[in-house]
């Protein structure tokens, strides 16, 4: 199913500005399927062949595919974890720290040091014995692997009071996040400028897209438009979604959901805070990806 949204590979097409390889692997390389932790496998649109919007050809996957760190074979647990250990890291640099233990950057980061020395092995780092990582390659190596090392173009969908902050927050661009293109629905919004980009019509939002090589689309929109926008960007071969929207998004294969829910989150801290009130032991494996509790301000979070 993912090949139906797999780029025309002849030398006319828009593979052909294929810009190259990252960490070996081609950026036009063919769709592979993805985590979507957002599908419902029972969903009749979800079943191969019955999820296929009509678009025109030159439309189809205009996009740079970001190369995926499990197709390295690195897990994807610790590929969550990965910008842990980055956020730490660069804490560790603002202060000037040159090289840093296992044990402290494990800490740091919120998890145990065997699993920190098992995930950063599968980006063949070992550290120095004795001396421990060095701070700065780590911010590298790691960067790298995230993909960070390049520019990725953002476009965000829905520029209400979530995607203006989203719009105006300073600290995509210095990881690799630039936004690209703002796209709203009211023309009431349209022609505002938000950080120096004007919010265009989402009319233009499969030109948008192929302009500007967009790779990740970031969907702040109300629940009902999250899926026809979602439909939308598939079918011009945007592969990575970020959805703030409160709905489950159906995808096709090859296609990444992110979703992102606040209450969420706070419903799983005001768990955790009422299993401290009774008294009750917290287990590691509770948190999500392994994730160990930690004090943000012991991390020297930069963000
Ligand atoms: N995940 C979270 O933690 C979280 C937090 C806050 C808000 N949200 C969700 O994010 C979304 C946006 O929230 P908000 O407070 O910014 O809402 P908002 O009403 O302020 O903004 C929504 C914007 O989407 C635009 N829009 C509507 N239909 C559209 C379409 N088809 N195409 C493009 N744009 C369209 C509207 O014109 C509006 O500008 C909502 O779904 C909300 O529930 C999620």
């Amino acid at each position: 199913m993912a090949t139906a949204y797999a780029a025309p590979r002849g030398p006319d097409s828009r593979a052909a500005a294929c810009p190259g390889t990252v960490n070996g692997h081609s950026l036009c390389a063919p769709l592979h399927k993805g985590t979507n932790l957002d599908v419902n496998p029972s969903h009749p649109l979800v079943r191969p062949g019955a999820y296929r919007p009509s678009v025109p050809l030159e439309h189809r996957l205009v996009t740079r595919r970001i190369p995926q760190a499990r197709d390295r074979g690195i897990p994807d647990a610790t590929v969550a974890r990965l910008p842990l250990y980055l956020r730490a890291l660069n804490g560790l640099s603002e202060r000037a720290t040159l090289t840093v233990s296992s044990e402290d950057l494990a800490a740091a980061a919120g998890v145990n040091s065997a699993k920190l020395r098992k995930d950063l092995s599968h980006l063949g780092s070992y550290g120095t014995r004795g001396v421990g990582y060095d701070v700065q390659y780590l911010i590298y190596q790691i960067s790298r692997e995230l993909g960070l090392t390049q520019d990725w173009a953002v476009a965000i969908v829905g520029v209400g009071n979530l995607g203006r902050a989203l719009a105006n927050y300073g600290g995509f661009a210095s990881r690799g996040f630039r936004i690209a293109g703002l796209l709203d629905a009211d023309p009431a919004v349209v022609g505002d400028q938000i950080a120096g980009l004007v919010v265009e019509h989402t009319d233009a939002l499969e030109t948008v897209i192929a302009d500007r090589s967009v790779s990740i689309v970031v969907i702040a929109t109300p629940a009902a438009a999250a899926q026809h926008v979602c439909d939308r960007v598939t079918a011009v071969g945007v592969t990575s979604i970020l959805n703030f929207a409160p709905v489950v998004l159906n995808v096709p294969d090859g296609v990444d959901v992110r979703k992102v829910d606040l209450s969420i989150e706070l419903q799983i801290l005001a768990f955790h805070e009422q299993r401290k009130a009774s008294g009750g032991p917290i287990m590691a494996e509770e948190w999500p990806d392994g994730v160990e509790p930690v004090n943000e301000r012991s991390i020297g979070a930069s963000s």
